[in-house]
């Protein structure tokens, strides 16, 4: 459905998608996360065909984005991370007018406003001015924008920043609906735990590079085809850190907030054994454990950026 090749985009001097390369097959939800400042915005800007790249190419289907835009913006629905000032409108004279830009009749734009309206729960609130409605209202609105033309492919740019728990569930439960409708949707957050549930694969971008990207276990497999044991201790990290790596097994140690991380190439026998020898010296051992791992693990060790919430 999308396939980016080689995409480069700079501001002036400054590189800020960096030969970047991805593939979203139809139907999935791909979650694309990044830390603060790492070409999110910037990469959906050039999907959707609104700013133009240095190089590299975008294709959605077979549409190729960066030479027929106009074409590529009919099955794309864009939806960006601010929403802007709406006096004096209306939330279905707002839906109105985006959906008079798609020169449809007035019986078709009411009825995709009333059935865009339902889908994401704001029938109540057809009459309501815009700038009245709470932030979670007006995200759901925005996204009702991006559906005005029945888009294939939904880029949606952080769709549940600034919600609270409750609004993002809903707006969860709503992008499963548009998948089970046959949406492809990709969407960005710098905030893992928020994809990693709802996505189906995830792309972690990296100042302007795609660090990793696959399902959710494909990464896990990828950054943990090392085992690592954690092991909480209640003191001597120091002594426990020297007698791990005395260990051939033991490949590397790092110590964290009343825990060490060792990187391990044993079996179950191998870990009990050193276990064993570590309680034997004292080691004042809380839990030992292989690590599952998790994708917030996973971000921290694969970005070094700024901010990684
Ligand atoms: N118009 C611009 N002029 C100059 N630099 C820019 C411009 N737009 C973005 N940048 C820079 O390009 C980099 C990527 O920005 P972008 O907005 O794409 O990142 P992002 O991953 O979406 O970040 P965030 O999560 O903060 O929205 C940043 O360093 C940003 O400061």
């Amino acid at each position: 459905m999308l396939k980016i090749s080689g995409l480069v985009k700079k501001y002036g001097r400054f590189t800020a998608v960096d030969d970047l390369n991805l593939s979203v097959p139809e139907g999935e939800i791909f979650g694309f996360v990044g830390p603060n400042g790492a070409g999110k915005t910037t990469t959906m800007k050039i999907i959707c065909g609104l700013m133009a790249a240095d190089g590299g190419s975008v294709f959605v289907e077979d549409i190729d984005v960066v030479k027929n835009s106009r074409k590529a913006k009919e099955v794309i629905g864009y939806m960006p991370d601010f929403f802007g000032v709406y006096d004096d409108l209306k939330v279905t004279e707002y839906l109105d007018f985006y959906a008079s830009i798609y020169s449809m009749n007035v019986g078709e734009r009411k009825k995709i406003c009333n059935d865009l309206l339902e889908l994401v729960d704001l029938n109540d609130k057809r009459d309501a001015y815009v700038d009245s409605l709470s932030r979670g209202m007006k995200q759901r609105l925005c996204l009702a924008r991006s559906l005005v033309h029945n888009p294939r492919l939904l880029v949606l740019d952080e769709p549940a920043s600034g919600m609270d728990p409750r609004a993002r569930v809903e707006m969860k439960e709503i992008l499963r609906t548009l998948r089970e409708m046959g949406k492809t949707i990709v969407i960005s957050s710098h905030i893992l735990p928020e994809l990693s549930e709802l996505c189906t694969s995830i792309g972690i971008i990296d100042r302007g590079k795609i660090v990793i990207s696959g399902t959710v276990s494909d990464i896990m497999q990828q950054i943990y085809s090392k085992k690592y044991i954690k092991i909480r201790l209640s003191g001597k990290a120091a002594e426990a850190q020297r007698m791990l790596l005395e260990f051939p097994l033991i490949t590397s140690t790092r110590e964290g907030e009343g825990f060490i991380e060792a990187g391990f190439e044993g079996n179950d026998e191998d870990m009990s054994m050193i276990l064993k020898k570590l309680v034997k010296r004292d080691i004042p051992v809380i839990s030992f454990a292989q690590m599952d791992g998790n994708l917030e693990d996973v971000f921290m060790r694969v970005t070094k950026g700024e901010e990684a919430q």
